[in-house]
């Protein structure tokens, strides 16, 4: 039997140009089965236009993209456009523009924990409530590949935690790969394998872990937010003894953590 090529998207040496502004600079990057890859990234990086090039929503300027024959992709938007006169109901607004499968829509909504949302109106949602209901959407084609842009914008800190191990969880359960832009790293490291710090060009990626400690990293971000994250790293590298006691594991600098996509 031919083996399973895990290769959702590849990008080679992409660069996109908006007349004579460089967005994009030699992009390199390979989207897997079952793999998290978190775009991190100052204003203007370039993390929306890398996400449209994925999406076949922009041509790249010079490089190459190859999409597995077939994918299916769901996208979940920063933010939701609607008109707030308009009466909507969670249900109906899965069955804009095009009526969906009953069970597909249930299921998907069951998912992201928003099955009793099904027949509230959309406009009273809370922040979290809608970033669910927006999730559930890009599910309703069994994707591939999701792709989200900033999912947990609009949401407090107990809510933005409880939705990375939502997305979590949806990538164990279905094996599919997931883009996501965040711009908060130590919220999103729990939750992804492979992060990739952009500023136009790749500056480093790798493990949450490798790229907190890069020094492209610490003088995008800044020492404050490296050291930060260095504190949550050292929080969440220890064990329990028989008794209950903490056993701390220092990790080595470049430590990587093994993880491998796909
Ligand atoms: N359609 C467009 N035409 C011209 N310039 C664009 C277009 N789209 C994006 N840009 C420019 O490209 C650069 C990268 O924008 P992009 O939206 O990809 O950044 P970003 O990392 O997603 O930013 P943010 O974190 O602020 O959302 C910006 O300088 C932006 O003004």
């Amino acid at each position: 039997m031919p083996e399973h090529n895990p290769d959702l998207v590849r990008l080679e040496q992409v660069s996109v140009r908006f007349n004579k502004q460089t967005a994009l600079n030699t992009i390199d990057l390979h989207l897997h089965d079952n793999c998290i890859t978190t775009l991190i990234g100052p204003n203007g990086a370039g993390k929306t236009t890398l996400v449209r090039v994925v999406l076949g929503l922009i041509k790249p300027s010079t490089g190459k993209v190859w999409r597995r024959p077939g994918l299916r992709i769901g996208y979940m938007p920063q933010k939701l456009h609607i008109d707030h006169t308009l009466p909507l109901s969670v249900e109906r607004f899965l069955n804009t523009p095009k009526k969906v499968d009953k069970q597909l829509m249930l299921k998907a909504l069951e998912d992201v924990g928003a099955i009793h949302l099904a027949k509230h109106s959309l406009h009273n949602l809370s922040g979290g409530e809608t970033q669910r209901v927006l999730l559930a959407r890009a599910l309703l084609r069994d994707p591939e590949l999701l792709v989200l842009d900033e999912p947990v914008q609009g949401v407090d800190l107990n809510g933005q935690l409880e939705l990375y191990q939502l997305i979590s969880d949806i990538r164990k359960q279905r094996r599919c790969g997931v883009l996501m832009i965040s711009h908060d790293l130590h919220l999103v490291m729990a939750s992804t394998d492979h992060v990739i710090c952009l500023n136009q060009h790749i500056c480093c990626s790798g493990n949450p872990e490798h790229v907190s400690s890069d020094p492209s990293f610490i003088e995008l971000f800044g020492p404050a937010q490296a050291s930060t994250l260095a504190l949550y790293n050292h929080h969440h590298v220890h064990r329990h003894d028989a008794h209950g006691d903490i056993i701390v594991d220092h990790p080595q600098p470049d430590e990587c953590s093994g993880h491998h996509c796909g």
